[in-house]
């Protein structure tokens, strides 16, 4: 099925993100409005006030779950899973394996969200979704915003000594965060979704030029930012997950797998090994969403039986 997206509160399968030169430019996200502490942005952390809307599947979306469980905000923020293959409508609900209905708004399409929040909605229909149950409204649609707001505004009612973005590393975390995004996290993509062979090579030796990098940093700490879990590395390890059963084959970025990485592959295995990590990851869901929704990738849908990867196998992080 084509990828859509709505204008003017319409939805329709005639547009792309490709330019002349067939590279993927992402178009930036809407809804950025903040929840803080004090309410003082019309948006307070309460417990039960909002509602977050995900697929297992996607990288963006996968990060704020984690969040949610790192934090132990479970019960406090309500969560809805979205059917992991594409519709012609885009995301929607189902009770297949994995899924979670909404039971807040009681859609059947993510796009009956958007439109609720502005009939006139002119973008992408995305996941993750941070819906506030009290103005009606979405709050958030961007990941890395989300996360935050998690990490920092829910203190009160999160799980103690859970600090993600600790004021002594609070500038090398967003200099990480903002150094991953376009090589690594949208690079992926960039490689994938290219349409020329000039906008794929470009950013397929980006992305590993990165890889290498990081591959460096990682043989000197045990996390990105030194030696404790931050933001930075929920950030990077959600793409890393789907490095080698979907981006090596299926967008193309197959000068090595992650495996082939000791100290990214051992790092992979360290944070995954985290219960309230492992809890958050589904590589059925993973697998046949790529392969399945993205026809102009895959176009016969076929999901691949491989590769055999092991994350519960030991991994030698602690030795920093
Ligand atoms: N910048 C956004 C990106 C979110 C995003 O692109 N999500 C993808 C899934 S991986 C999506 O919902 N795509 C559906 C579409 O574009 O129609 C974020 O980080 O939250």
């Amino acid at each position: 099925m084509a990828l859509g997206m709505m204008v003017d509160g319409k939805w329709t399968t005639e547009w792309t993100e490709r330019d002349k030169t067939g590279k993927f430019n992402r178009m930036p996200t809407k809804f950025r409005h903040w929840v803080t502490a004090d309410g003082s942005s019309g948006f307070k952390a309460e417990a039960g006030r909002y509602h977050l809307y995900i697929s297992l599947a996607c990288p963006w979306a996968h990060r704020t779950l984690m969040m949610r469980q790192l934090k132990g905000l479970d019960e406090a923020i309500g969560l809805s899973i979205v059917d992991p293959i594409l519709t012609d409508k885009g995301w929607g609900f189902s009770d297949a394996p994995g899924c979670l209905p909404d039971t807040v708004n009681h859609a059947q399409y993510l796009q009956d969200l958007y439109v609720k929040a502005d009939d006139r909605y002119t973008g992408r229909i995305t996941v993750p979704v941070l819906w506030d149950k009290q103005t009606q409204t979405i709050v958030n649609n961007e990941s890395r915003e989300i996360i935050r707001m998690f990490d920092t505004a829910f203190t009160a009612i999160a799980k103690p000594d859970t600090d993600f973005y600790p004021p002594a590393l609070q500038d090398t975390i967003d200099r990480t965060i903002d150094a991953i995004y376009m090589p690594i996290n949208n690079g992926v993509y960039r490689s994938g979704f290219a349409t020329s062979q000039d906008a794929y090579e470009e950013a397929v030796t980006e992305l590993f030029e990165n890889l290498d990098r990081w591959e460096a940093v990682l043989g000197q700490q045990r996390y990105l930012c030194g030696n404790q879990l931050t933001e930075a590395d929920i950030c990077l390890f959600t793409t890393l997950i789907r490095f080698d059963a979907v981006y090596h084959g299926h967008f193309k970025c197959n000068l090595k797998r992650l495996v082939d990485y000791p100290n990214l592959w051992n790092y992979l295995k360290d944070i995954y090994q985290y219960p309230s990590i492992k809890a958050t990851c589904n590589l059925d869901h993973i697998k046949r969403h790529y392969y399945m929704s993205q026809t102009q990738v895959n176009p016969n849908h076929i999901v691949p039986k491989g590769p055999l990867i092991n994350f519960d196998e030991p991994h030698d992080r602690a030795r920093f």
